[in-house]
């Protein structure tokens, strides 16, 4: 059983390093960040993700779950490295890849035998390829000659539901050049889905292409459904109807066809830019994607407009917003939603009751230019109170049972924007609400 080590331990590389230690592997986790090793060590999780706690726990007892700052004592010992680290975007939507290259050459300072080195940041075409040569220059550097190989073996866990994901995945990619380090992942992965997992091996290239593509082609399909919900909102159609019937056509398949805000995160906004730029810089467009990138950012502004035609001038106006995250279940609120209808509600003199299950820490961090405006709450009843509506941006689960009679009872204005379709239109008007929701 190969020794893994997994560097840089942010979300994806944390939720490897501790699965793959509970799935029996001897697993070292290394990180730059000597301030989230530190915490680690203490079985301190310095991210949100429902389940990681005990699992972490377990395993950092049982041993078989190491965390350092020292790469080289993590290279030394294991046979398969993986890379984790962050690919941002550039300014003009590239992937920066700089951290990936570093991780390459760190690895290869400290290489001592064979040893397979597994991509599984998103990273663009070609990248595989740049890993392979910035080892090869190192090891020429210190006159040695040790064999390795480079896998590209992108990563499809979404935040929030990471350990599910990551336990029952739709498919594994392996992309390499080399059969014997497809035996290697083989056995790394085999050891954990009994080869129940449909497995795609591949070319370098493709394998990075599969990640790019997926994330993309989801991406698109969430803004379909948001463009459709927005003529059905026109026709007197339900958009959620559409969808449910439309989902039961397997080709299409039901997920992925909520309606709602528009699409963010840390992942599809960034991957959709770089996949363009990757398509351009060998002479191609990517028009269906560029097309998409403008519709969600219209999407979003389309909701502030939602709010200020159902309420009028907003001027004065003290509005309840539940839900900043990008999704539920994270403290995520990167290319959030929220970050671009929150400032354009106080630009048109809204006061905001804030509150969020877990967005709160990052919230204010990115809502500084307009925390005069914010109120930060402590849960649904302390937002809504002597507002004039509320505003449902995020769909966290107790956002769906909310007490209407205590609500009421709160002087909180009957007003409710659900932009992410939690209730039904028919029962909130016989309450006496105004109802707004996204695509009927
Ligand atoms: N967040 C997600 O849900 C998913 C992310 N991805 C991709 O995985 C990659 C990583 O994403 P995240 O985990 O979200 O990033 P992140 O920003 O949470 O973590 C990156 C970590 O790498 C560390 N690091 C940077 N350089 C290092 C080095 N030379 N040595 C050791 N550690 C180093 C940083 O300190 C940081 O802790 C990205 O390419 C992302 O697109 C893929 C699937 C899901
Ligand atoms: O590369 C990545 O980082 C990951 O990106 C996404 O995962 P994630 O960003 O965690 O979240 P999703 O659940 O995909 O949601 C993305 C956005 O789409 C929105 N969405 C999703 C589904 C839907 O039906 N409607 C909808 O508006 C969500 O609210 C959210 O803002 C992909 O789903 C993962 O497979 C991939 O690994």
């Amino acid at each position: 059983m190969p020794i893994l080590a997994v560097v840089g331990t942010g979300y994806v590389g944390l939720v490897t390093g501790v699965l793959l230690a509970d799935f029996g592997h001897t697993v070292t986790c290394v990180d730059v960040d000597a301030e989230k090793i530190n915490k680690l060590c203490n079985g301190q999780i310095p991210i949100y993700e429902p389940g990681l706690e005990p699992i972490v726990m377990r395993n950092l007892t049982c041993g078989r779950l190491h965390f350092t700052t020292d790469i080289r004592v993590a290279v030394e010992e294991s046979e398969v490295i993986f890379i984790t680290v962050g690919t941002p975007p550039k300014e003009d939507g590239r992937a920066d890849i700089q951290y990936v290259l570093h991780a390459a050459r760190e690895i290869a300072k400290w290489m001592n035998g064979y040893k397979v080195i597994v991509n599984k940041s998103t990273s663009p075409v070609g990248t595989a390829r740049a890993i392979k040569q910035t080892i090869h220059q190192v090891l020429h550097e210190r006159g040695v000659n040790f064999p390795f190989d480079v896998v590209s073996n992108p990563e499809f866990l979404r935040e929030g539901t990471a350990i599910q994901d990551f336990m029952h995945p739709y498919r594994i990619v392996i992309g390499a050049e080399n059969p014997h380090a497809i035996e290697r992942m083989k056995a790394v992965y085999g050891f954990c889905y009994k080869n129940e997992v449909p497995t795609i091996e591949a070319n370098l290239e493709t394998a990075e292409m599969i990640k790019y593509a997926s994330n993309a082609y989801l991406a698109m399909k969430v803004t379909y459904i948001n463009e459709i919900a927005n003529v059905c909102e026109k026709m007197r159609a339900d958009i959620q109807l559409v969808a449910e019937a439309m989902g039961l056509d397997q080709r299409i398949g039901p997920s992925f066809l909520k309606a709602g805000p528009g699409y963010g995160g840390s992942c599809f906004p960034k991957d959709a830019s770089a996949l363009i730029r990757m398509a351009e810089d060998c002479g191609e467009s990517l028009q269906l994607v560029e097309a998409m990138i403008k519709s969600n950012q219209l999407q979003k502004l389309r909701m502030v407009d939602k709010i200020r035609d159902g309420l009028g001038d907003l001027a004065g106006k003290n509005i309840a917003i539940l839900g900043i995250t990008f999704k539920p279940n994270t403290d995520d609120i990167r290319e959030s939603p929220a970050l671009v209808i929150l400032p354009r509600l106080v630009e048109l003199g809204a006061k905001l009751r804030v509150y969020d299950p877990c967005g709160r820490i990052n919230g204010e961090r990115a809502f500084r230019d307009i925390l005069d405006s914010i109120a930060w709450c402590g849960d649904i009843y302390e937002a809504v109170s002597d507002s004039d509506a509320t505003v449902i941006l995020t769909d966290w689960d107790e956002f769906r049972s909310i007490d209407f009679d205590r609500y009421e009872s709160l002087h909180a204005g009957k007003v409710l924007f659900d932009l992410r379709n939690l209730y039904e239109r028919q029962p909130m008007t016989e309450k006496g609400f105004l109802y707004f929701g996204v695509g009927k």
